[in-house]
């Protein structure tokens, strides 16, 4: 895969962005946070799943895991700011602490192999609470630890699990509470896919987001885009061609190549002290951003492109920075790619603008600008 890294125009320079997103370990406390809580029974996976995601963990090192002993709360900002509630395998709707009506999602964890009454009876604890206090609840079942079995088993206990699901929520009729099953696992991007789906429900701008990605593609005979949060590889829109797997993983590669190797390439004159912007230069517009002391920290360069296909008529994957926390990745002909750059690139600038106008509405709405 040949690989080029390079500048774009000049409005590329992320540290001048409004701050949509902002990935942080003391965020703003004022914002109106989106609630998701992530239930299951205990060592089904919800820490793995959360610090995979949010802490960029190895899936390896998640067996190094400890017990969750109380509700952990995870704020992260990407196109709106998420608090993803970790809970211990035994809480119920009383211990939760908190209504139900609070949350916008709640994804439940079941390992795959776990075909027992007790998870399926907690989990329909829950939807019928939720029910009752809150039957606008996104309810996410996250069918865990995928990659443990063979094909027809897997297939075969994600069937087994959704029936049992669906018999309980008859007899207690609440069959009308709408749920999803997603088959997932923190060794391949399934676990991504499915939260990815699950973060769209709860963007209100998605339709606008969608539409500009629409118009990126139509106009740069691009057959698929994705608008990325980069640090945690979800994606938060995308254009309306439908998602393969196999274009979605190779994104979520190229990315995590990216984020690994994106310090190396980091041009000499980013460093801090060339790139720092004085207090008063901020724009009128812009959000305090309490947790960038150092606002290079985590500087990238803001695109680059990798050729798929080098026979022609050739493909290429680019990337573009977005905002410092949003990046976009798009399936490009070779030839529109190396012939007609500039109108890439003025397409980019376009879809920039338009992403960063929603993100700064979206922080508006929330009481944080
Ligand atoms: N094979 C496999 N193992 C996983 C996966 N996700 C998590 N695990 C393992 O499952 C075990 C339990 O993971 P945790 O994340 O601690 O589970 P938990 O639900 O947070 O557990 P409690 O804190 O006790 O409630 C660890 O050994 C993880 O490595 C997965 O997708 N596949």
């Amino acid at each position: 895969m040949a690989s080029t890294y390079g500048a774009t125009s000049s409005s590329a320079l992320p540290q001048r962005t409004p701050s949509c997103a902002s990935m942080s370990s003391s965020p703003a406390k004022s914002v109106a946070r989106t609630k998701i809580l992530l239930l299951g029974q205990r060592r089904s996976g919800k820490t793995s799943i959360k610090e995979v995601l949010f802490n960029d963990l190895p899936p390896k090192q998640t067996f190094y895991l400890e017990t969750t002993m109380r509700v952990d709360k995870h704020a992260y900002d990407t196109v709106i700011p998420l608090e993803i509630w970790d809970c211990p395998g035994n809480i119920t709707v009383e211990t939760l602490g908190a209504p139900l009506a609070q949350f916008s999602a709640l994804i439940f964890v079941i390992d795959i192999r776990d075909l027992y009454k007790q998870p399926i009876s907690k989990l329909v604890e829950f939807i019928v609470a939720a029910y009752h206090d809150n039957p606008s609840l996104f309810v996410e079942v996250f069918v865990h630890k995928a990659e443990k079995l063979q094909e027809d088993d897997k297939i075969e206990n994600f069937r087994q699990i959704q029936e049992r699901v669906q018999d309980d929520l008859m007899e207690r009729e609440c069959e009308q509470m709408p749920y999803n099953f997603h088959l997932t696992s923190v060794y391949d991007h399934s676990l991504h896919e499915a939260f990815s789906k699950v973060l769209h429900k709860l963007i209100h701008s998605l339709p606008f987001l969608e539409d500009l990605v629409n118009v990126f593609c139509a106009n740069t005979q691009s057959p698929k885009a994705f608008l990325f949060d980069i640090a945690s590889r979800l994606y938060v829109a995308t254009d309306n061609s439908p998602v393969d797997s196999a274009t979605h993983n190779l994104c979520c590669d190229y990315l995590s190549m990216l984020n690994s190797l994106g310090s190396l390439y980091r041009a000499p004159t980013s460093r801090a002290t060339r790139m720092r912007i004085p207090a008063d230069e901020s724009s009128p517009g812009e959000l305090p951003r309490p947790n960038e002391t150092t606002p290079t920290k985590n500087r990238f360069y803001p695109s680059a492109a990798a050729s798929l296909h080098p026979s022609t008529p050739g493909t290429t994957l680019t990337y573009h920075l977005v905002t410092p926390h949003l990046a976009l990745l798009a399936l490009v002909p070779t030839a529109v790619y190396e012939g007609r750059r500039g109108l890439l690139e003025y397409n980019v600038v376009f879809f920039r603008e338009g992403v960063q106008e929603i993100c700064q509405v979206e922080v508006e709405a929330r009481g944080g600008g």
